[in-house]
């Protein structure tokens, strides 16, 4: 990939002026952020009176490399709440440095949000989960975390956040009730809630890693959201975490079945009007 800069390191200060550029750029003051998963774009457009910036008209902003994100920010309204939405993520396969997969979390923050409502595509560990279910996450297991690899390695700026923070209660129990609340309301019987893992990709996972992951408790496994949640709470965001169940995992090794980012997307473009109805009404029943 052309002109992409993967390890360039993002300070507080580097966060500040990007800030910085977007206020003046713009007149929101968002309260809510949100972060469309891949195939998930189509959520930013749900948002009224929009102003959208492509990454690339923003000085010193990564772009995204992986198809189905964007790269467009979008202010707007949203049931008369001020919303910024990013269309496309940073992952941490794509090569870059933790301090630009922490960016979004962090630029909301000094944005002055205090909800970030994070989405992404996962497969579907649990046996009962079919593409195009939704699942409210209610925890995670930060697999690269756990061995060294969290997205807070490295000298810790006491302006962001402390350099212990707790993830207790990351997914706001407030915020998970309220989308319950939401599907009801939106018709949504399919809504799940489960433990959503981290793996670093890019590749897809061998039958044995998800055999594995299944006996570990896990739901729902993807390559996103984790390092974004865990910077959202080092600077103490209250977080809701929507996966989308794009794909069943492949459990048996006697099938032809695979994985493939192309059913990933699918399952996003099917699925999307569903998201959008569902944090709609989050945002109707949220009070900020
Ligand atoms: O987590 P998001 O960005 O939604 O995308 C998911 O889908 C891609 C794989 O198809 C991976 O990037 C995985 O993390
Ligand atoms: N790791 C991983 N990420 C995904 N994103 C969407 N589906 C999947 C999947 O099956 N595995």
């Amino acid at each position: 990939m052309k002109n992409v800069k993967y390890n360039e390191n993002y300070s507080y200060e580097d966060v500040e002026a990007i800030c910085k550029f977007l206020l003046e750029k713009s007149h929101y003051r968002p309260k809510i952020g949100i972060i469309c998963g891949s195939g998930l774009s189509n959520l930013a457009d749900i948002l009224q009176e929009q102003e959208v910036i492509a990454y690339s008209d923003i000085p010193n902003f990564p772009t995204c490399t992986v198809q189905g994100h964007r790269a467009c920010l979008v202010f707007g309204i949203l049931n008369d709440k001020p919303v910024i939405c990013m269309q496309g993520r940073f992952h941490k396969y794509e090569g870059y440095s933790t301090s630009k997969v922490a960016l979004p979390a962090r630029l909301m923050y000094l944005l002055g949000v205090e909800i970030m409502i994070v989405t992404n595509a996962a497969g579907g560990i649990n046996s009962d989960y079919d593409p195009g279910n939704i699942m409210i996450i209610k925890d995670h297991i930060n697999f690269p975390g756990m061995a060294g690899g969290s997205v807070l390695r490295g000298p810790n700026d006491e302006r962001f956040g402390p350099r212990f923070p707790t993830m207790n209660n990351v997914y706001n129990d407030k915020l998970r009730e309220l989308v319950k609340v939401a599907a009801k309301n939106c018709g949504i019987s399919n809504i799940r809630e489960g433990v959503y893992c981290f793996l670093g990709g890019p590749s897809f996972e061998t039958v044995a890693e998800l055999r594995f992951l299944k006996a570990a408790g896990v739901d729902a496994v993807g390559m996103s959201t984790v390092p974004e949640v865990v910077a959202a709470g080092h600077c103490g965001l209250k977080v809701c975490g929507l996966s989308l169940i794009s794909n069943k995992a492949i459990m048996d090794y006697d099938t032809d079945d695979k994985p493939n980012h192309e059913e990933v997307l699918d399952t996003g473009k099917t699925s999307c009007a569903n998201i959008q109805s569902l944090v709609s009404d989050l945002l109707r029943l949220i009070e900020v």
